[in-house]
């Protein structure tokens, strides 16, 4: 007599059992129960949500002749075929290089044991990109089997969820797919042949990946998504790629065949320069060199229609109204709104303006865009209104009365306030007390006040520290320099600081000098 063979489960039936655990054990953890994460959803506590099948259908190369596939970039520090890949990665620091570079989708391995992932890693690499002007979406990359791990997703904030059709009776398919929908969230619905491609066609999924590697055996067969491209021509479905894609000619193939996005991890968790590897390896355009522009010029404290106009013709960037009846040149929201028309119609006439740059292919840090798209705009003189000691009602009544373009505020303004004003806000910070300066999504602008007492070299130095500290490592920091700026010292203070734009106030007390030979100066040093 003799037993039949033990069969020995495969990694997938492995993982899905310790997964089944790892979700009991959450489940039953107080302070974690599916009726705390209920809660917590109802109470908003899940971050705003992108829709995935947009956002995939943009990426760099989309505006070009011959669109490239979108790029989900993985976050996958180890897994069960490959062993450690590269363990000391930052899922933050990893996330914010990927969307930098383009990525529509960030993948983040959400598994502890044999990806060494977490929901943590998830967070932060959502809490990195967050205030990115067109981050990615956020994927959860986990073997899903409950209903409770895509609410726990949501509420740590993934966009989607992957849906693996081998691990999933159709039942637990559907109910989890829809369950998905019903917290907005689209998945990625995972197959790897015919048979589980007719599944989740029959699901009605928008999003399928094509796994080349069979989750059983670990096998990867490049042909896999190539053989299931055909089932889904002529539909409303986005294919994806996913697994073992690491040169370009794996993508060039499947481009040729349709597919409209590739799923990589391994490679980009191994390449020395992400950025450049992931060109390649997509074929989508160098991003546009940045373009020199002129050095901007805001005068501030402007309260004289004759005197606007005459620096608006003069070719002044941004005026400044100073609303504080503590000034001497402080202005009524009255007299701002009359002179606003006429630097309006005094400023660049449109030919003269510089045309605005194209809408940015490659995606820049937070105070980048902002710089880039105010200097993009083709109005000039934009009006600027400075609040010093200003309630957020009086800023928003006086932003529409004056129809202010910018407003400015003292760094101490509650962030909370920030939100509500409807244009973007300069944020003005002494060089002494920066925290914050440089934190993303709340201020568009900073400007940085000198301390006048403390000589010009000491300042322009630690100005330039702070630019040269830089966005995202690679970005000089965008900032506006102000204070004791003269026609005299603007020149050195461009060239040691770059700023983007500086300051020069009429309150100054001695007056300022010349403003219009300020602004020669500040043209002679381009
Ligand atoms: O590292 P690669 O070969 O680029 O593959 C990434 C991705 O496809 C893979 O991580 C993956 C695809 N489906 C999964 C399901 C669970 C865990 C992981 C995966």
């Amino acid at each position: 007599m003799s037993d039949a063979p033990k069969k020995q489960p495969t990694i997938l039936e492995t993982i899905y059992a310790q997964r089944a655990k790892d979700v009991e054990v959450a489940k039953s953890t107080a302070g974690t129960t599916p009726e705390d994460i209920s809660a917590l959803l109802a109470m908003h506590l899940a971050p705003p949500l992108i829709p995935l099948v947009d956002r995939l259908k943009r990426n760099p190369s989309s505006n070009t002749a011959s669109p490239s596939p979108s790029l989900m970039a993985e976050i996958k520090r180890a897994s069960p075929s490959k062993g450690p890949i590269a363990m000391t990665t930052n899922a933050a620091a990893q996330a914010l290089t990927y969307a930098l570079s383009g990525a529509s989708v960030i993948s983040v391995l959400t598994e502890p044991t044999w990806f060494k992932g977490s929901l943590l890693d998830m967070r932060l690499a959502r809490q990195a990109i967050d205030a990115l002007p067109d981050r990615p979406a956020i994927l959860r990359k986990e073997f899903i089997l409950d209903e409770y791990q895509i609410a726990e997703a949501r509420l740590h904030g993934a966009d989607t969820v992957l849906l693996i059709v081998a691990m999933l009776s159709p039942d637990r398919l559907q109910a989890l797919y829809a369950y998905s929908l019903s917290l907005g969230m689209e998945p990625l619905v995972e197959v790897n042949n015919a048979r589980e491609m007719n599944l989740a066609l029959e699901l009605g999924a928008k999003v399928i990946g094509v796994n080349n590697r069979n989750l059983h055996d670990f096998q990867v067969d490049m042909g896999t998504t190539s053989r299931l491209v055909e089932m889904v021509r002529e539909r409303d479905v986005i294919l994806c790629a996913l697994s073992g894609i690491s040169n370009p000619k794996d993508v060039q193939v499947y481009k040729e065949q349709g597919v409209r996005a590739v799923l990589v991890g391994e490679a980009l968790m191994r390449a020395a320069d992400t950025g450049a590897f992931i060109r390649d390896l997509l074929q989508w355009p160098e991003p546009e060199p940045e373009r020199n522009e002129p050095t901007w010029v805001m005068v501030s404290g402007v309260k004289d229609a004759a005197e606007a106009e005459s620096l608006a013709k003069a070719g002044a960037d941004m005026i400044g109204f100073i609303f504080d009846d503590t000034s001497s040149r402080n202005t009524t929201p009255d007299a701002a709104a009359q002179i606003v028309d006429i630097i309006r119609a005094s400023g660049l006439p449109a030919s003269s303006a510089p045309t605005p740059a194209a809408a940015p292919v490659t995606p820049a840090p937070w105070f980048t865009t902002q710089r880039r798209n105010l200097q993009s705009t083709a109005v000039r003189s934009l009006a600027v209104g400075t609040f010093r000691n200003s309630t957020l009602s009086d800023i928003l009544r006086i932003v529409a009365a004056a129809k202010l373009d910018l407003v400015q505020v003292d760094a101490s303004v509650p962030a909370g306030w920030i939100k509500h004003i409807p244009v973007p806000v300069i944020r003005r910070f002494r060089i002494d007390d920066t925290a914050d300066l440089a934190r993303p999504g709340v201020h568009s602008f900073a400007l940085v006040e000198h301390d006048t007492s403390e000589g010009d070299e000491k300042n322009f130095q630690k100005a330039a520290t702070l630019v040269q500290a830089g966005e995202a490592g690679k970005w000089p920091t965008p900032i506006i320099l102000s204070g004791g700026l003269t026609m005299k010292n603007v020149a050195r203070a461009i060239q040691t600081v770059g700023p983007w734009a500086v300051e020069i106030s009429l309150e100054a007390d001695p007056p300022a000098d010349n403003v219009r030979e300020f602004m020669a100066a500040v043209k002679n040093t381009q």
